[in-house]
């Protein structure tokens, strides 16, 4: 049986199925219990159930686990929770649907308390979700213990799961829902995970089913015969052959293409230092303040951005501020409100409701470049005009540091590109935002995933004007967005004059190789051919044509 999705990545592995269970409903019509006695010892059983089994899991646990563990189990033994919902099952409702009521409740009032309390409502909901599934007799949700290397299947992960996730046992991760830009799909892919998003049928793999993914071709194949595995091993061979050359980025006649690598923690950093890249061009900082009740401390946070720092003393090492609010949201961060999160109070914005997030990060940071001796370069995410980038490179320069660029991921930015650049030092596209915005369709679904392909005219027009602005301005823009990670379209950013590429580590080799076939003049007329496609598979397929003999069939195209 072979099923299709959408790959992040280019890897390919073989490797046993894990499900995660998705959150349990609320049975539409949940019978009436016929003993009420009974079924509120039952909902008494699983709520001790679920507290014990959180104990352990906080007594096996190490750093901030431990403690949201502990906080978790406390709720799941809350005596008001547990009281208005026998005293809802004692009235003659069903036990989930009680719970489910009684938690709704909760949710709200903390939800409107704010503060604190507004931080327990995702406690309160895994509670919940535990506690219904005991009652149901389904697994329980959540992310679980790997014992043995393998293949994640869930509906969705968000990255705050995905966090919880032991990533050295996961080989692949395969979702029914997602998309492929979405940022458990990146994060997964910065640590080499290849990633398949969009699958249907992929809740119907069984446990322990042995699969073959390739994300290069998007397929997930059930009990391949050793043909597969065979041609696996080939492709990991040519990759590991180009994998050899460690020299700088740079076209065939000698026009250098910053290769860089994207990381969300200090632990990738560390990682990543001894690949061939040549520095760090998008450091995600939100992973550091992910799945937890409130922002790290400054010292907190230098301590990490000092690591950081270290692990690339001598190399280019790009931070960006923190980026929270839709796909990411933080609890002590997000408006609740938002019916449209992704065109609200994200990413640099949020020094509109939270300005001393984005001081104290600024502040680490320059703490950071005082005990490493190391300069980092630091850029703001989702600036939409010139002012924005006016005040963030004041705020980041009155705090001594140097080197201040921002994001071009909102299609304001991309049109304005000159006077953004007139009041910084670099600008780095996030073409992964860019598309979501040029084109009006959500980066985490992917039922539209057509309209938010990379290779959209459209957004190959934005990207085009935003490097033509930095050749203008003699000011360094790169691309750190997936687009950097596809080979072909590096050749085509290349040939927009783009000056970095900023990639999962592992995506480096084939990038390398792709961009150094090329002259510039070459890569010039791939990107003109891309450019002059009316569709996103004509421009994709243009490219390829474009390429120098010889290099398709090497990327496997
Ligand atoms: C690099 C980007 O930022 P993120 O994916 O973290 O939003 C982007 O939007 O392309
Ligand atoms: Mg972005």
């Amino acid at each position: 049986m072979k099923l299709t999705g959408a790959g992040v990545g280019r890897g390919a592995v073989i490797g046993p199925v894990v499900r995660i269970a998705p959150a349990p409903a609320a049975p539409a019509h949940e019978p009436v219990p016929e003993d009420p006695t009974s079924a509120a010892a039952d909902v008494v059983a699983a709520f001790d159930a679920v507290a014990a089994g959180l104990r352990a899991q906080a007594g096996s646990a190490e750093g901030a686990a431990v403690a949201v563990l502990g906080a978790t189990a406390q709720m799941a033994e809350d005596r008001a929770l547990r009281k208005q919902t026998l005293a809802k099952v004692a009235a003659g409702e069903g036990p989930v649907t009680a719970l489910d009521s009684v938690v709704g409740g909760f949710v709200e009032m903390f939800t409107k308390a704010g503060g604190m309390l507004a931080e327990r409502v995702t406690d309160l909901r895994s509670v919940r979700d535990r506690v219904a599934a005991h009652i149901l007799g389904v697994p329980a949700p959540g992310v679980p213990h790997l014992s043995v290397p393998s293949v994640v299947v869930a509906q969705d992960l968000a990255p705050a799961d995905t966090a919880a996730l032991d990533l050295s046992l996961v080989l692949a991760i395969v979702t029914e829902l997602g998309g492929t830009t979405s940022h458990t799909a990146i994060i997964a892919g910065q640590r080499g995970i290849p990633c398949l998003v969009r699958v249907a049928g992929a809740l119907e793999l069984a446990e322990g089913a042995v699969v073959a993914v390739d994300a290069a071709a998007g397929t997930l194949e059930v009990d391949p015969g050793p043909e597969v595995a065979e041609a696996f091993a080939l492709r990991a061979d040519v990759a590991r052959r180009l994998a050899e050359d460690v020299s700088p980025g740079a076209t065939a006649d000698g026009m250098p293409v910053n290769l860089l690598a994207n990381i969300g923690t200090a632990a990738d950093a560390a990682r990543v230092a001894g690949d061939a890249c040549e520095g760090v061009g998008l450091f995600r900082t939100e992973v550091l303040f992910l799945d937890r009740t409130s922002a790290p401390t400054r010292e907190e946070q230098a301590e990490v951005y000092a690591q950081v720092l270290r692990s690339f003393a001598g190399r280019k090492v790009v931070v960006r501020t923190l980026d929270a609010g839709a796909d990411k949201p933080l609890a002590f961060a997000t408006q609740l409100d938002e019916e449209n999160p992704a065109l609200g109070v994200r990413g640099y914005r949020l020094v509109r409701t939270a300005p001393e997030l984005l001081e104290t990060q600024l502040a680490a940071l320059a703490d950071a470049q005082r005990v490493t001796g190391v300069q980092p370069w630091v850029m703001a995410p989702m600036i939409s005009t010139p002012g924005e980038a006016r005040d963030f490179a004041a705020a980041a320069r009155r705090h001594g540091l140097t080197t201040v660029g921002v994001m071009v991921e909102v299609p304001a930015a991309a049109l304005r590109a000159d006077a953004i650049l007139a009041e910084v030092d670099f600008v780095s596209m996030g073409t992964n935002d860019l598309a979501q915005y040029v084109m009006a369709t959500d980066r985490l679904r992917g039922e539209l995933s057509d309209l938010i392909n990379l290779w959209q005219p459209a957004v190959l027009d934005l990207v085009a004007a935003t490097a033509a602005a930095g050749r203008r301005a003699g000011k360094p823009a790169g691309v750190c967005g997936e687009s950097a990670a596809d080979p072909v379209m590096a050749v085509v950013l290349t040939g927009l004059g783009v000056t970095s590429l900023s990639m999962s580590a592992g995506a480096v080799p084939l990038v390398r190789y792709a961009v150094a076939q090329h002259t510039l003049a070459q890569a010039e007329a791939v990107a003109q051919a891309a450019l002059a496609a009316d569709s996103a598979e004509a421009a994709r397929a243009a490219a390829i044509a474009a390429l120098v003999p010889g290099v398709a069939a090497t990327l496997g195209l």
